[in-house]
Parts: structure tokens; C-alpha cells; sequence
């Protein structure tokens, strides 16, 4: 290591040094080495930022917001440099302009693509349908839904939920997501390089990659050249509509732009970034979002009576009841709190030598804002570990927006292009279904597993079965039993509840809601009854 460079475990060599593998291990190191501290992969050093101050620091400044540079990245782009997501310099600049312009001007965040989004949702909640009242994993239909949204806005299309294509791509991104790991390998053992082609091909899954991205592709240019076909620059439709624009002003000006994003190789790849970085992310939130949900039947219970009071049943809850649906926007914070799901964030690299935190960071020094940390920081958090949206609510229970130690969408230049939109789906798909399906563990003997499934720096929840069941469903007998339950609770948490018994034959369902919506200042943590 450099002189000044920030301390860290023992190396070896060729494997490198102990690596930061979930909470516990980044806990113990930054105990040990503070809060920014290095590790080393192979022959790749790594450098985490585990306190938000340091991370907003670091990532709002030019020097910190570079990628790195890795050839196995630009696979999809036939090894050239493309795409928003691991580009760098003035032509990232001009590309990351671009596409927060039109996400904007689209709607993201707003109310036209809310309608597109409305749309899943409402058929998400009809494919819920054929999975109720028997154990069943994560329908499918949730990858469709978010692959649809992401569809809209860029190319104004969208796929029938049992579309074989759309099932072939949703399998083909995820594939192509775990493969990518492998083909990182020479990146941090580059003496892999030095075994024979057929062995590293095979190790890389070279074979694999290339299949799927030749679908990708074939996919992502069939849509390019339909667009064109239909192509008027007078009245753009979507993303790619506007990308074209672009294209054309470029090719028709005389003058020499200079280096652009505005060509097609940029154009295939681009779309393909805003798959991989908003598909699978915004998906295994959502599943996340359900397993919490069927692992804290309360919380669960108090957004459906949120949802009761603020949306009528008949309704889908679009964005203009966001506002008063506070308890559910508290539970979603609470959620990409505890699940931290880009735990490492994206990695940067140092554009330039640099000084920071009292270390020496050399160019091309990768950088890990490490988000799980500062999720779980006790002086920010009183019992991280502990569920409990509440902790987003006002003592009237109005929801406050965090203002510290909460980056689950990254912060500074480089943090996520998809935040609004991703909030928005978040909004309205957890809203639609939790307004008409209760989610379980299978059986007290089978609890959920909240454990993560880690994948490089993501955490995704695990597959696991569930049970799924219609809300309106519910037996007299549930109905009465889960009314039991939660006014039990509130005799537990709230000195003026009527006994339990007594307010199921006399209470009415509003000043019942009434306890339940007042009573969250009282509550401490609910218990998940499953685990
Ligand atoms: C719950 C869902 C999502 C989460 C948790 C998430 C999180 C993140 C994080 C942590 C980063 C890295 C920030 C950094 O490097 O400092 C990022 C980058 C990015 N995200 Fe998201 N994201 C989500 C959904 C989306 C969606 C829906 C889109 C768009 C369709 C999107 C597009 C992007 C892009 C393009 C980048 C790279 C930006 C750049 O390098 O300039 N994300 N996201």
C-alpha cells in the first residue's frame, strides 16, 4: 500500500485479505481500523467509507465519481466504453444531463408515468389472484410489472404478463446479472489470464454471457428499429424517441461536437443500463417489502387500515393519496432501511491522487460508500436492528423524510438516476397489493426468512414460499381473530384501550381505526409472530 493509505486486515498474497462479507464483518472492521478502512480482493484494493458524513463528502466531489474502469463491463458494448452507468468524463456528464432531463419530462416521479405504473399494478394485483390460498413463491408477475414500467418510458410498449419474450428477458437479466461476476474474476486475479483460453472462458462463463447478451441485444435493436420505422421528430413519444432526436442533431450538424454519447452503440447500451440498474433493484425491493410485511402481521395490518381510511377499496391508490398514507411510506423507508439492498453502493474509483480523511488515496483507488452502515447507526437509529417504521413517523404520526445515515439510492453526482421513479413504484405497488392481499409465513413451524441472499454488493431477499390471501377473503372467523390480536396489542402499548373482547362486539371499525392510528406513538417494536 501507498504511504498514508487507509489501514485494513493482512493481505496474502493472490487471495488478498479478509473481505467485508455482511454486517457483522464490516462491524468488527471498522471497530478495529475506523470508519474508513481498506480491504483487498486478489490484487485489487478496496476502500470503504462506512460514515455518512464521509460518504456525502467523498461522492460530491468530481474526484470521487469516477467508475472504474473495467474491461469486462463494455462485454455487452463489444468492448467499448459505453452506457451512463460505468461511463466517465464530460461524455457521462452530457449522458447523465440527458437522461434526468427526459425522466423528468417523462414523468418520473410525476403523474403521467403514474398512470403506466397504475396499469401493473392493477394487473399485478389480478395475477396475485391465481397465487392465493396455497403456499406459493414470489409470483413471476412482479418481474413483468417492474420490466413494463421500465418499457413504457423508454419505448412506450409493454408485455402481456405471460409474453414468452418478456419471460426470456426477465430470465436473461438476472442470469446475465450473477453471471457478470464471474467474468469480473481476472479483474482481481489477473494471473487467471495466464491459464489456458478454454480454461478462463469456461471459468469466466464467457459462453453464457455471450448468449445472453446476444438476446439482450437482439431484443433492445428489433425495438430500435420499430421506433424508427415510426419515428416524427415533431412530437417525440419516449426515451428513445428523444435519444433518436438527438442521434439526428448530431449526424446533421456541420460542426464537430465533440465526444457523444448520441450514437447507437450508446443508445443499445444505455437502455440495457436502465435494465440492469432499475430491474432487478426495484423487484427484490418490492419482494422485500412482502416478506417484511408477512414477517410483522401488525405493520402489515396498520397499512391496510391506513389504506382503508385514505383510498376507497374500489380505488387504485395513485399518487394523489401519497401524501396521507404515512404509515405506508414509513413502513417502505423502514424496509430499504433494514434491507440496505446495494449494501456497498456502486463502486467509484479516485479520477485523480487524492487527499481525504486524513489518508492519501492514489488514482484509480475503488471506493465503496457502504450504505448498511450508516442504516445501522445506532446514533441515528435507536435499535437499528429493529423493525420499526414508527421511527419515520412525527408524535401525530406524519411521516418525516430522514435526513442523515439513510442513502439507499447512493448520494452526490453519482447517486441513482431512477431514484423518483423507483419510490413512485414503490409507492404504488406495495399500496395496491397490501390493499388486497394479506401476506403469511406458510406455518409458525416455517417462518419467513429475512436472512439475505448476497450477491457482490446487493442484498435480495431469498426465495421462499409465502401465503398469499385475498383481504376481502377473510373469513368472518380471521377477521375477527386478527381484530382480537391487534386490540390485544393495544391494551399491551395503550393504557385507554377497551379490553380486547369487548371492543370487537362494541367498537366500530373507525374509532377502532381511530386506537390504531393514534396508537403508533406508544408502540416500541412489533414482535414478528413468525420469527
Ligand atoms: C429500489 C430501487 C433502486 C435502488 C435501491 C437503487 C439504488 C442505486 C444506487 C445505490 C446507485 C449507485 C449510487 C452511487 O454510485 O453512488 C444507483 C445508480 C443508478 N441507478 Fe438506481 N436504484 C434503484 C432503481 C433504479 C431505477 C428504477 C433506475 C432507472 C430505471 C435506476 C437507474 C440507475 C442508474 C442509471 C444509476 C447509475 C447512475 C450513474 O452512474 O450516474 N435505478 N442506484
Amino acid at each position: 500500500d501507498p504511504p498514508g493509505f487507509p489501514p485494513g486486515p493482512r493481505r496474502f498474497p493472490i487471495i488478498g485479505s479478509k473481505a467485508v462479507i455482511n454486517y457483522e464483518g464490516m462491524k468488527e472492521m471498522q471497530k478495529v481500523y475506523g470508519d474508513v478502512f481498506r480491504t483487498r480482493v486478489g490484487s485489487c484494493n478496496s476502500v470503504y467509507i462506512c460514515k455518512y458524513r464521509l460518504i456525502r463528502e467523498a461522492f460530491n466531489k468530481v474526484e470521487f465519481s469516477d467508475r472504474p474502469s473495467w474491461k469486462f463491463i463494455d462485454f455487452f458494448s463489444d468492448g467499448k466504453e459505453a452506457g451512463v452507468v460505468f461511463r466517465n468524463g464530460p461524455v457521462w456528464v452530457k449522458l447523465r444531463r440527458f437522461l434526468l432531463r427526459h425522466l423528468r419530462d417523462l414523468g418520473m416521479g410525476k403523474s403521467r408515468l403514474d398512470d403506466a405504473i397504475l396499469q401493473e399494478a392493477q394487473e399485478l394485483v389480478m395475477n396475485f389472484k391465481n397465487h392465493v390460498d396455497r403456499p406459493t413463491n414470489f409470483p413471476i408477475s412482479i418481474n413483468t410489472a417492474i420490466l413494463n414500467v421500465i418499457w413504457q418510458m423508454v419505448a412506450s410498449r409493454r408485455y402481456d404478463l405471460n409474453d414468452k419474450q418478456t419471460k426470456e428477458f426477465s430470465d436473461m437479466m438476472v442470469k446475465y446479472q450473477d453471471d457478470l461476476m464471474f467474468l469480473a474474476l481476472p479483474e482481481f486475479f489477473p494471473w487467471l489470464n495466464y491459464l489456458p483460453a478454454c480454461i478462463t472462458k469456461r471459468l469466466c462463463r464467457v459462453e453464457q454471457l455471450e448468449a445472453s447478451a446476444k438476446l439482450g441485444k437482439a431484443m433492445m435493436e428489433e425495438v430500435i428499429a420499430k421506433h424508427r420505422e415510426n419515428f416524427d421528430p415533431a412530437s417525440p413519444r419516449d426515451l428513445l424517441d428523444e435519444f433518436l432526436l438527438e442521434m439526428k442533431a448530431v449526424e446533421d450538424s456541420s460542426k464537430d461536437v465533440g465526444d457523444t454519447p448520441f450514437n447507437e452503440i450508446d443508445l443499445v447500451r444505455t437502455i440495457f443500463d436502465l435494465f440492469t440498474a432499475g430491474y432487478d433493484t426495484t423487484a427484490n425491493m418490492l419482494r422485500w417489502v412482502i416478506l417484511y410485511m408477512a414477517a410483522y402481521p401488525r405493520v402489515q395490518l396498520k397499512v391496510q387500515e391506513e389504506l382503508d381510511e385514505v383510498v376507497p377499496r374500489d380505488t387504485l391508490p395513485s399518487h394523489q393519496y401519497r401524501h396521507r398514507l404515512s404509515y405506508l411510506e414509513a413502513m417502505i423507508h423502514e424496509v430499504l432501511r433494514v434491507s440496505s439492498i446495494v449494501t456497498g453502493g456502486v463502486p467509484h474509483v479516485t479520477a485523480q491522487d487524492t487527499h481525504f480523511a486524513g489518508y492519501f488515496l492514489p488514482k484509480g483507488t475503488m471506493i465503496s460508500g457502504y450504505n448498511l452502515a450508516c442504516h445501522m447507526n445506532p446514533e441515528s437509529w435507536e435499535d437499528p436492528e429493529v423493525f420499526q417504521p414508527e421511527r419515520f413517523l412525527d408524535e401525530v404520526g406524519k411521516f418525516i423524510a430522514p435526513k442523515v445515515d439513510f442513502l439507499p439510492f447512493g448520494v452526490g453526482k453519482r447517486s441513482c438516476l431512477g431514484e423518483a421513479l423507483a419510490r413512485m413504484e414503490l409507492y404504488i405497488f406495495s399500496a395496491a397489493i397490501l390493499q388486497n392481499f394479506k401476506f403469511a409465513s406458510v406455518s409458525l413451524e416455517q417462518p419467513v426468512d429475512l436472512s439475505p441472499r448476497p450477491i457482490s454488493n446487493l442484498m435480495f431477499p431469498k426465495d421462499q414460499l409465502l401465503l398469499i390471501t385475498l383481504r376481502e377473503d377473510e373469513t368472518l372467523v380471521t377477521r375477527l381473530y386478527l381484530k382480537s390480536l391487534h386490540q390485544e396489542h393495544l391494551s399491551h402499548r395503550c393504557h385507554h384501550a377497551p379490553p380486547a373482547g369487548k371492543a370487537i362486539a362494541t367498537t366500530s371499525r373507525k374509532s377502532h381505526r381511530h386506537h390504531s392510528r393514534n396508537s403508533h406513538r406508544h408502540h416500541q417494536q412489533e414482535q414478528p409472530t413468525a420469527q
